[in-house]
C-alpha cells in the first residue's frame, strides 16, 4: 500500500539507539510523507508560509467564536495605533523642546503634545488590557473546536489505520502539542500584526529623519530573529524524531502505572525489565535534549553578537551624523526615540514570526493530520445501506494489514443466508477474526467484494450499516460505564430490551448482585465503582449484541471466559436468537462441540478457505476440520466424559 522504505532524518539523534529501543526500518506511510518537509523548513521560508498559516489560525479562530476573534484582533490593532501616536506626539514634544526661544515657552508650547502622549498612552494601556482579557475567552473556544474535530476523526477513520504506526505518531504529535499550539498561533498572529503596525509608525518617522536610519534599524533586528527561527526549527525537528520515542516511552509509563498491567507486572517481576526499557528511552531523548540545548545556545549567541554589533553600528552613524552637522540635535533626540520603539516593534514582529512558525510547525501537524484523515474517511455521499438481507455473499476476498507482505484473506469466498447459523472455524491466524470483520463491515478488502443481495458494501453509508450488524467480539471493550450503558451503548434506552437481552446472554444474574443493579459503575479506578470476572464480563458483552436486535450477529469466541454450563446456555441462546427472527449468526470458536449444528461451516487455513460443508459433510470428507475435531473429541473421551462433555 505504502512501498517506499522510511530512512532516518538527519536529525534523527538517536539512528542508533540501545538495543531493544531502536524502531525497526518502517514502512513509509501516507502520514509522514509531510514530516521530512517540516523539518527540513528552513526560516526563509517562514515568511513564504506565514500568511497561509495565519489565514488558517483565523479561520479556525473566527469558527470558535466570531465576537472574540473581532475584539482581539481590532483592540490589538488600536493598541498599536495608539502606540505609534504615543510616538509621533513624542516626536512633537522634542520638537518644542529643542525649539530656539525662552524655556518656559518652549514647555508651554510642548504641552499639547504632552497631553497627546499621556492620552495615547492611557487608551493604549486600555486597550490592551481589553485585547488581553479576549484573547483569553478566545484560547477556550479554540482549544475546544480544535480538540473535538481531532477527535471526531479519529474515532471515525478507517479501522485499518489503527494498524499503522506512522497513523499513531501522527496522531500523537496532532493531538500533544497540536492543539496547544493551535491557541498559539492565534495569539502570536495577532503580535505580529500590532508589531507591524508600530513598525509603520517608527519606519516613518525614521524616514523622515534620516534615510540611512531604517535599513540600519533592520540590519539590527534580523539577526536575533535568524537565531531565534533556527532555535526553534531545531527543536521542531528533534520532536519529530523523537516522536515514535516518545511513544514508546508514554506506553513503558502506562504500563507500569495501568490498573490492567498491574497485576503482571508483579507477578513476573517486570518492574526492573520496564524500568530499565523505560530508562534506555529516557536517556536517549536527554542526550538529544542537552545536544539541542548546546546548538540552540550556539546558534542564539551568534544571532546576539550579530545583533549587538549592528546596534552600535546604527548608534555610530547616527553620532557622525551629529559630528558631521548634517542632523540637529533635536532630530537626533526624536531619531533615538524612534530607533527604541522600532526596535521593539520590529523584535516584537520578527519574534511575533518566529513564534508563529514554531507554533505553526506544530499547528500544521494537527492540520495535515485533520486532512490526511479527512480524505481517508469513507465518501462523503455513500447510498443509503440495505435494511436487511437474504444473502450475504464475500466474493474473492483479499484482505492484508498494512505493512504485512502476506495477507490475512487470499481469495475467500463466503455465502451467508438470511436465518442461517454460520461457523467459521480454523487454528490460530488461519484469518477468522479477520473474515469476521469484513462482514460486520469494519474492514474493506482491497480486492473482491462484500454485498448484501446486489449491494456493494463499500459503497454504502458505514455508519448506518454498522446499526445493522450486531457484534460479540473477542476482545469485547470493559467500557468504564454503568452496566446499563455498557449493553444499551448508543442505542436508545429501553427497559423491556434490556431485561429481554440480559435474559437471553444470561447476564442478569451478574447484574442483579451489582449493589446498584443496572446503574452500578464498572470501573474500580472511581468511587463505588465494581469490576467483574472474567465470565461476566462476556455475559456483558453477549447482552450488548442481542440488546441490537440487527439482522447479522456477529459472535467472535464469545465464551473463551465461560465455564462449560454457561457456555452450552449461550450457544443454545444464540441459536435461538437466530431462529426467533431469522437473524444470520456467523459463529468463531474452537469448540467444535459447539458448531456441529450450524448450518453450514467454513475452514480456514492460512487465509484461504479450504473446506466448507455441514459437520455432517466435513466428517465424511476426512478433511482439515475432521482432523481437528477428532483430535478434540479424543482429549474428550480419554479425559472421561461427564454430562455436558459428552460430545467433542
Ligand atoms: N491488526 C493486525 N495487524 C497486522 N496483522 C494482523 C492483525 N490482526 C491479525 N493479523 C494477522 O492476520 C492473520 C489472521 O489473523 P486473525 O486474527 O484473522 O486470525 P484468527 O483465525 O482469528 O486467529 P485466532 O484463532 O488466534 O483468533 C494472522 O497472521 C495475524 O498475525
Amino acid at each position: 500500500m505504502w512501498p517506499v522504505r522510511r530512512k532516518h532524518t538527519p536529525a534523527d539523534p538517536d539512528a542508533g539507539s540501545p538495543a531493544g529501543t531502536a524502531p525497526p526500518a518502517l514502512a513509509r506511510r501516507w502520514w509522514q510523507k509531510y514530516d521530512e518537509e517540516v523539518a527540513a523548513a528552513r526560516w526563509w521560508r517562514v515568511a513564504g508560509r506565514l500568511p497561509a498559516l495565519v489565514g488558517q489560525a483565523l479561520r479556525l479562530a473566527w469558527r470558535a467564536s466570531r465576537t472574540d476573534t473581532a475584539a482581539t484582533v481590532a483592540l490589538n490593532l488600536l493598541a498599536g495605533v495608539c502606540t505609534a501616536a504615543a510616538l509621533v506626539a513624542t516626536a512633537g514634544v522634542l520638537e518644542q523642546l529643542f525649539a530656539a526661544g525662552p524655556t518656559p515657552d518652549r514647555v508651554r508650547a510642548a504641552v499639547p503634545a504632552l497631553l497627546l502622549v499621556a492620552g495615547a498612552a492611557l487608551l493604549r494601556g486600555a486597550l490592551s488590557a481589553a485585547a488581553g482579557w479576549s484573547q483569553a475567552r478566545l484560547a477556550p473556544h479554540v482549544e475546544r473546536m480544535a480538540e473535538l474535530r481531532l477527535l471526531r476523526l479519529a474515532a471515525e477513520i478507517d479501522l485499518a489505520a489503527f494498524d499503522d504506526p506512522e497513523f499513531h505518531d501522527a496522531l500523537y504529535r496532532a493531538s500533544s502539542r497540536g492543539i496547544e499550539e493551535a491557541k498559539a498561533v492565534v495569539a502570536r498572529s495577532v503580535d505580529v500584526l500590532t508589531g507591524l503596525v508600530g513598525l509603520v509608525a517608527a519606519a516613518g518617522v525614521l524616514t523622515v529623519l534620516h534615510p540611512v536610519l531604517l535599513p540600519l534599524l533592520v540590519c539590527a533586528v534580523l539577526p536575533e530573529g535568524w537565531a531565534a527561527s533556527e532555535a526553534a526549527r531545531m527543536r521542531h525537528a528533534l520532536l519529530m524524531a523523537m516522536t515514535e520515542k516518545r511513544r514508546r516511552k508514554w506506553l513503558l509509563s502506562d504500563l507500569l502505572t495501568d490498573r490492567r498491567t498491574a497485576a503482571e507486572v508483579r507477578s513476573f517481576t517486570m518492574r526492573d525489565r520496564l524500568l530499565a526499557d523505560f530508562d534506555q528511552v529516557a536517556r536517549t531523548e536527554r542526550d538529544a535534549q542537552l545536544a539541542l540545548a548546546r546548538r540552540q545556545t550556539g546558534v542564539r549567541l551568534l544571532g546576539d553578537a550579530a545583533g549587538g554589533l549592528a546596534t552600535a553600528g546604527v548608534y555610530t552613524v547616527l553620532g557622525l551624523l551629529l559630528a558631521a552637522g548634517a542632523m540637529p540635535l533635536a532630530v537626533a533626540g526624536t531619531a533615538v526615540l524612534a530607533i527604541r520603539t522600532g526596535r521593539s516593534a520590529l523584535s516584537q514582529t520578527v519574534m511575533g514570526m518566529n513564534q508563529c512558525y514554531e507554533s505553526g510547525l506544530y499547528f500544521e501537524d494537527y492540520l495535515e493530520f485533520c486532512a490526511t484523515a479527512a480524505a481517508h474517511l469513507p465518501p462523503d455521499a455513500p447510498s443509503p445501506a440495505p435494511a436487511g438481507f437474504e444473502r450475504i455473499t464475500v466474493e474473492n476476498a483479499v484482505f492484508r494489514y498494512p505493512g504485512k507482505d502476506t495477507p490475512a484473506l487470499d481469495d475467500v469466498s463466503v455465502v451467508l443466508r438470511r436465518g442461517e447459523v454460520v461457523a467459521l472455524v480454523g487454528e490460530n491466524g488461519s484469518g477468522k477474526t479477520t473474515l469476521a470483520k469484513l462482514l460486520a463491515g469494519l474492514y474493506t478488502p482491497q480486492r473482491g467484494r462484500v454485498r448484501w443481495d446486489g449491494v456493494d458494501l463499500a459503497a454504502v453509508d458505514t455508519h448506518q450499516l454498522r446499526q445493522r450488524i450486531a457484534v460479540v467480539g473477542q476482545d469485547h471493550t470493559h467500557w468504564p460505564m454503568s452496566a446499563r450503558r455498557n449493553v444499551v451503548m448508543s442505542a436508545p434506552d429501553d427497559d423491556e430490551r434490556l431485561r429481554r437481552a440480559a435474559a437471553v446472554a444470561d447476564a442478569q444474574a451478574v447484574v442483579d448482585e451489582l449493589p446498584h443493579g443496572w446503574d452500578t459503575l464498572l470501573d474500580r479506578r472511581f468511587a463505588d465503582g465494581h469490576e467483574l470476572s472474567g465470565g461476566q464480563w462476556q455475559r456483558v458483552a453477549a447482552a450488548r449484541g442481542f440488546y441490537r436486535d440487527a439482522p447479522l450477529l456477529v459472535c467472535d469466541e464469545p465464551t473463551a471466559a465461560l465455564d462449560a454450563r454457561a457456555e452450552h446456555r449461550l450457544f443454545e441462546s444464540i441459536r435461538a436468537h437466530a431462529g426467533a427472527a431469522d437473524r444470520t449468526v456467523v459463529l468463531i470458536t474452537h469448540r467444535l462441540a459447539s458448531v456441529r449444528l450450524a448450518d453450514r461451516i467454513y475452514v480456514l487455513d492460512h487465509g484461504h478457505v479450504v473446506e466448507q460443508g455441514t459437520h455432517e459433510q466435513l466428517m465424511r470428507q476426512g478433511g482439515h476440520y475432521a482432523g481437528l475435531y477428532t483430535l478434540q473429541a479424543n482429549a474428550y473421551r480419554d479425559g472421561r466424559t461427564t454430562d455436558l462433555e459428552a460430545t467433542p
